[in-house]
């Protein structure tokens, strides 16, 4: 690996996030602080000392009530519940740092692309330049329901939305405003030339925005364009949009297929496929020695929530598990294209290195798997990240917590100074915006991007 390896510590503005039941552990203070704007504020502190390159705040839009057809089991534990907007924190902890870059999470479902446009300019404004969106079509059955439909619609038929999403907030961030319009002329008593707003004119097949977009340029323009879909589908929309992407799968090298198949279909939109730049989950259980580690890891498997961990799965995958806990254990846990999202049950069964039968997918989907987990002492941590990098060719990782935020405290005082002197983790911030610190190519989009496109056409080679 030539540069350093790029660390997103991944968040939520929730009580629990991906910790099941671990809020039962005497160290944890999220469950009850993170509705305090000063667990944040510390949050944002400890993060830039410790040099992560973002935050990545994920989000969804209703609770998950796929596993056993009720809300309970997610409630019960505070599974992703309650969550509270992210989008009013991130100001907050940007105004306590410099350089540490902020990922939010926005529904192109749910979310109208003239509403994320103007979020996103304004973030950008007041982060300087360090804000990225996670695109996201929204896997839950009640975010629909609480958007007014009766159903979700249909997974595939989300992402022609979303297209058409994003093709409206890349008019509105790319074409509408020329550089130069704000004036500030005393002379001639203008202070934005209207010559250089434009309306954009949107008609389309879901959005109709005639515009111009209320904000006025940010660093950025375009915020950085993350997203995280594996299904054929997904994967399309990948290609063509994103700058950082997520691949979630149990092996190094079913990682390293979702890696080489983007950065193909991206080359086929006539983007250059280095120019992405991919992340995978990682989960650290880490200590002075390895008896501690292992104590540690003991201690959460007691009191992790088999409930919640298959409250998420089931939502995420539309798979009511409850189901297959009723069917014989030893038959094969199948893959079925669900209108949820594709990736957790690819997990268990087309990506999984070997077929499951039911009883081992309910256990896996249910446990705190020690392959799921990377156990050890700091040494054999830093080994182990360095490897799944090396062997899966992911640029950096969205790292989970269990503990927090000593998990996070534990992290940085024990993993990052190996990674640091081992050339696999920066010892100092670059300067610049979130995209001139991931891509050293300035702060706009590159310009074989497709938003290029909608930018005036003496600018189409900015960036
Ligand atoms: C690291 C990661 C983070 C994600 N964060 C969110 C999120 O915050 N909100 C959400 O609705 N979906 C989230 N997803 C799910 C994706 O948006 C998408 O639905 C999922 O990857 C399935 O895509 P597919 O159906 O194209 O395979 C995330 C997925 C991954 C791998």
């Amino acid at each position: 690996m030539d540069q350093p390896l790029l660390f997103n510590a991944f968040e939520m503005a929730s009580a629990m996030h991906n910790a099941h039941g671990l809020w039962k552990h005497p160290d944890s203070e999220r469950h009850r602080r993170y509705k305090e704007l000063h667990y944040w504020i510390e949050m944002a502190k400890r993060l830039e000392a410790g040099l992560f390159d973002a935050v990545f705040f994920a989000d969804v839009l209703g609770v998950y009530d796929t596993y056993r057809q009720s809300k309970d089991p997610s409630i019960r534990d505070g599974m992703q519940f309650p969550l509270n907007d992210a989008s009013l924190i991130i100001p907050v902890m940007a105004s306590v740092t410099t350089h540490l870059s902020f990922v939010l999470t926005a529904s192109t479902t749910y979310e109208h692309p003239f509403h994320i446009a103007r979020r996103f300019s304004t973030l950008d404004h007041l982060t300087n330049g360090r804000i990225a969106w996670n695109i996201v079509t929204s896997y839950l059955p009640n975010a629909a329901k609480n958007f007014g439909l009766e159903r979700m619609i249909a997974h595939d038929q989300r992402y022609e939305i979303a297209d058409e999403c994003l093709e409206v907030t890349y008019k509105l961030w790319e074409g509408s405003w020329e550089e130069g319009a704000f004036l500030e002329d005393r002379e001639t008593g203008v202070l934005i030339d209207p010559g250089k707003i434009h309306p954009i004119n949107h008609h389309g097949a879901f959005f109709s925005v005639e515009g111009p977009h209320l904000c006025e340029p940010s660093p950025q323009r375009t915020p950085v364009l993350y997203q995280a879909g594996s299904s054929e589908r997904g994967r399309a929309f990948a290609a063509k949009h994103a700058e950082c992407v997520f691949v979630g799968a149990p092996s190094p090298e079913r990682l390293s297929f979702y890696i080489q198949d983007i950065r193909q279909r991206a080359e086929r939109y006539g983007r250059d496929p280095q120019q992405l730049k991919f992340f995978t989950f990682l989960t650290v259980i880490v200590a002075k020695t390895t008896e501690q580690a292992e104590a540690k890891y003991e201690q959460l498997r007691r009191l992790w929530s088999t409930d919640a961990a298959k409250a998420q799965f089931s939502g995420a995958s539309g798979y009511d598990l409850a189901e297959y806990e009723a069917k014989p254990a030893d038959e094969p846990f199948l893959f079925r294209a669900t209108d949820h999202g594709h990736y957790k049950a690819a997990s268990l069964t087309k990506d999984a290195t070997k077929p499951l039968t039911i009883g081992e997918a309910l256990q896996k989907a249910g446990t705190l798997t020690r392959e799921s987990v990377i156990i050890g002492n700091p040494i054999q941590v830093a080994d182990a990240i360095e490897e799944r990098a090396r062997r899966s060719g992911v640029d950096g990782f969205n790292l989970t917590h269990l503990i927090t935020p000593k998990d996070l405290d534990d992290f940085i005082e024990y993993v990052v100074p190996i990674l640091q002197r081992r050339g696999l983790y920066k010892t100092a911030y670059t300067p610049g915006t979130m995209r001139e610190k991931l891509f050293g190519n300035g702060p706009r989009l590159a310009h074989d991007h497709p938003a290029a496109a909608f930018r005036p056409i003496g600018s189409r080679t900015d960036g």
